[in-house]
């Protein structure tokens, strides 16, 4: 570890985050009951722009009406090259209830645009004397947010999380797709006769995993689009987890059971972890650092591995 220790993420499971449009009322008590950890209410790309006003406004009665239980509840805000921001920001927080707990800022494309938000933000809290302080969320989904990822998820205090929207984001990189996340039909290398497929999301996933890790922000998964496959969903998610994200969206309920599947450390995986402390226990008894394991090398970085397991899996059956 550097001088400087890795902050530690907020403790809280993140494994689905469900979205629904603001505009969808009859959704909202479907969204409460349901099994997602995180419900995203969204003001942004779902709305249609003659419905933006009224849908801020069912969100706001939302936060007052529906029992969210111990969800946490966001709301994604418009870009910040829209004229409807400013209003989101200014009327939740003036008028929300304090069951509100995030706000999510879409096509953040470096720190200011955060900055920006949290000075508006702070403001707002301090005139109206909110007695809980809004926590953030963004979404790298641009090439400019990509390239400066790491200062934003340096950006506030305020911020717990950050998710990868693979939709703008391939828009933006200009990429040939029309696909949401999963495997892109041209992305392969060839061998002799046959093709084997790679990840065109792996880098970037991997570029805010670092910046996240780096600053104790929560690393998320984004959407994935085609909601009818669920094995292309699965393995989207199984990548996600193992490069060290916590969680994925989840753009219809069909998904969240999946999402939740995938994000909990499995019973297994546990088991086998508990077994590796067991094993180092044992090891540092008998003064040694190293030792082996079902013949396999365990050492004493086997036990910050095998603690990301546990944690895990503690934090989200205690939750
Ligand atoms: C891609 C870039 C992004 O920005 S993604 C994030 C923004 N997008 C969104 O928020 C879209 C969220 N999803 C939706 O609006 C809907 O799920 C879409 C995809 C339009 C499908 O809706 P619909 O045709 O009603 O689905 P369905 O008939 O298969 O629904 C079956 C039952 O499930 C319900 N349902 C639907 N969506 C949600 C949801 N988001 N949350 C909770 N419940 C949902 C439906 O009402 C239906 O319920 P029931 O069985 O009739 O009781
Ligand atoms: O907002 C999400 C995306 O994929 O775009
Ligand atoms: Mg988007």
């Amino acid at each position: 570890m550097s001088f400087r220790l890795q902050p530690t993420p907020v403790a809280r499971p993140n494994r689905c985050q469900l979205f629904g449009p603001g505009s969808r009322v009859a959704l909202f008590e479907k969204m409460a009951a349901s099994a997602a950890d995180v419900i995203n209410l969204d003001l942004e790309d779902s709305v249609a722009p003659s419905d933006k006003d009224s849908a801020r406004e069912n969100i706001i009665q939302a936060t007052h009406d529906v029992d969210w239980g111990s969800k946490t509840l966001s709301v994604r805000i418009n870009g910040l090259d829209t004229p409807y921001w400013y209003r989101d920001v200014v009327d939740l927080l003036e008028r929300a209830s304090d069951r509100l707990d995030q706000i999510m800022i879409p096509k953040v494309g470096c720190a200011s645009d955060v900055y920006a938000v949290d000075a508006l933000a702070t403001a707002i809290e301090t005139a109206k004397g909110r007695r809980k302080p809004i926590t953030f969320e963004v979404i790298i989904e641009s090439a400019a947010g990509l390239a400066h990822v790491e200062e934003i998820a340096a950006s506030s205090p305020r911020l717990v999380a950050m998710s990868l929207g693979a939709a703008d984001f391939a828009a933006s990189m200009g990429m040939q797709t029309t696909g949401i996340g999963g495997t892109q039909e041209n992305y392969y290398m060839q061998h002799g006769e046959s093709k084997h497929w790679s990840d065109p999301w792996h880098w970037a996933q991997a570029a805010i995993v670092a910046a996240c890790r780096t600053h104790g922000v929560l690393p998320v998964d984004g959407p994935f689009g085609d909601f009818s496959d669920d094995a292309g969903f699965r393995a989207q998610a199984r990548r996600s987890a193992t490069l060290g994200m916590v969680g994925k969206w989840a753009i219809h309920p069909k998904q969240i059971a999946l999402a939740n599947e995938v994000f909990t450390p499995s019973e297994e995986a546990v088991a086998e972890a508990r077994d590796i402390l067991a094993a180092m226990q044992q090891a540092k008894e008998n003064g040694e650092g190293a030792t082996v394991y079902k013949g396999r090398l365990v050492d004493i970085a086997s036990i910050k591995q095998a603690e990301v397991i546990v944690r895990q899996y503690e934090m989200i059956n205690s939750a």
